[in-house]
């Protein structure tokens, strides 16, 4: 048994103080002061405990890139981050894109995560044949949900027929929007920045075009469908019609989008380079503004490792994508919750509540006696300049590096059992 003593948790938006006692895998007991003689303790100091958060958006690329990102070290990264539950992309190689490789999958990440780690199925065979994969077997082989993520699905009869396949396992059916029509070889949000650069530019359309025709899809299908990493001001407009419309619709928006503007890229910086791109501070304050109201309904970090010489490379020919999943709650948390713009409790609602509700994940969302403990202690008073040597990812590649936060994790549960301590 453990006792994490004098920590504070939220209770209807107050942070009040809690003692709580683990017994196995699960919560015992939570009350104001519990003394137990067995047990071993855990002093929080004040510290705010929240059940671990969840991330339906990252990549660890075992099989197939194990030199960018293991399931080992993706997951442990993700417990330093807060995380206790992930949902993890198939653009591995192979390609987990019927039930079989599905099952090996799983296995691989229930053998070597020390998070939970669920896994997506790919919409089609190597995230780019026409022809939709065996949705229901992927389904019963314990895939969560479906995506080709890091590929557009480029014809509208492919994703009717993947959508009305999802809809049949009632399974969340989920876009990376980009219509390779409409890319013109583009590597970063097309404006200023990108004329300046002398780079060529993706314009936002490529995103919102294909977004527009998905979601009248998604209507006639019933199907939930959920868009990654949303990233402009009309996609945020259309998520927000579409709802009011009644479509079954969810979105999720990055750290990155949230925080920085492809006016924040001073030069040929590729740590800077991901897909969608950094769009214009218009656009940021869009998507901030949908993550507010709830029009957007999470935050997803779209972890995406990749290794250091790759990223060193010049903006044309660098891979695409950032690291999130250790830096996310302390950026959030400090740019966010402790500069005014939005609760702590609304911040844990957009990276805990939402994606499990939205997904149908088993984790839990409540800390009370019955509930798995899967909990995150952080404190909230302590502050880090973000730094490489501190990352558990494989990935060094993210832009944050050197900017100051709060929120240090202090400790993270799974299943009752520390998987992480500073
Ligand atoms: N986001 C990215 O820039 N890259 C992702 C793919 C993706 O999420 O589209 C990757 O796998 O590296
Ligand atoms: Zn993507
Ligand atoms: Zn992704």
């Amino acid at each position: 048994m453990q006792l994490i003593k004098n920590a504070k948790v939220l209770i209807a938006g107050k942070l009040v103080q809690r003692d709580v006692l683990i017994a196995g895998q699960k919560i015992a007991q939570v009350a104001e002061n519990i003394t137990s003689a067995e047990a071993e303790v855990f002093e929080a100091n004040g510290a705010f405990l929240t059940n671990g958060l969840v991330d339906v958006h990252v990549h660890f690329r075992e099989p197939g890139f194990e030199y960018k990102e293991t399931i080992a070290t993706g997951s442990a990264a993700a417990a330093r981050g807060g995380f206790t539950t992930v949902v993890a992309m198939p653009n591995l190689n192979p390609v987990p894109d019927n039930a079989t490789r599905v099952t090996s999958q799983v296995a691989l990440n229930e053998a070597n995560g020390v998070v939970h780690v669920a896994q997506y199925g790919a919409i089609s065979a190597g995230l780019t044949e026409q022809t939709i994969s065996d949705i229901a077997g992927m389904s019963a082989a314990g895939a969560v949900a479906f995506s080709n993520d890091g590929k557009g699905v480029q014809t509208a009869d492919t994703m009717l027929q993947a959508m009305q396949a999802a809809a049949r396992v009632n399974k969340p059916l989920v876009a990376h929007l980009e219509d390779d029509s409409l890319l013109h070889g583009g590597v970063m949000n097309a404006g200023d920045t990108a004329q300046s650069l002398g780079l060529p530019g993706i314009t936002g359309l490529a995103e919102s075009a294909q977004l527009a025709r998905d979601l009248v899809i998604a209507q006639a299908t019933g199907v939930h469908y959920h868009v990654a990493h949303i990233s402009t001001k009309t996609s945020v407009n259309l998520v927000r019609i579409a709802k009011s419309q009644g479509v079954r619709v969810t979105a999720e928006v990055s750290p990155h989008h949230l925080l920085l503007a492809d006016t924040d890229i001073k030069g040929d910086n590729a740590l800077f380079k991901m897909n969608p791109p950094l769009r214009s501070e218009e656009d940021r304050q869009a998507v901030l503004a949908g993550l507010l109201d709830g029009t957007i309904d999470m935050v997803a970090t779209d972890h995406a490792p990749h290794g250091t010489d790759e990223k060193a490379q010049s903006f044309m020919s660098a891979p695409f994508g950032i690291t999130g999943i250790e830096t996310s709650f302390q950026l959030l948390y400090t740019h966010l919750v402790k500069s005014g713009v939005m609760t702590l409790e609304t911040l844990i609602q957009r990276m805990l509540d939402a994606p499990v509700a939205a997904f149908g994940l088993q984790a839990p969302t409540q800390i009370a006696a019955g509930q798995t403990a899967d909990l995150v202690l952080f404190d909230l008073a302590a502050r880090d300049t973000i730094a490489e040597a501190d990352f558990k990812s494989l990935g060094k590649n993210t832009p944050f590096v050197g900017w100051s936060v709060y929120g240090r994790t202090v400790a993270t549960w799974v299943d009752g059992d520390i998987v992480y301590q500073p």
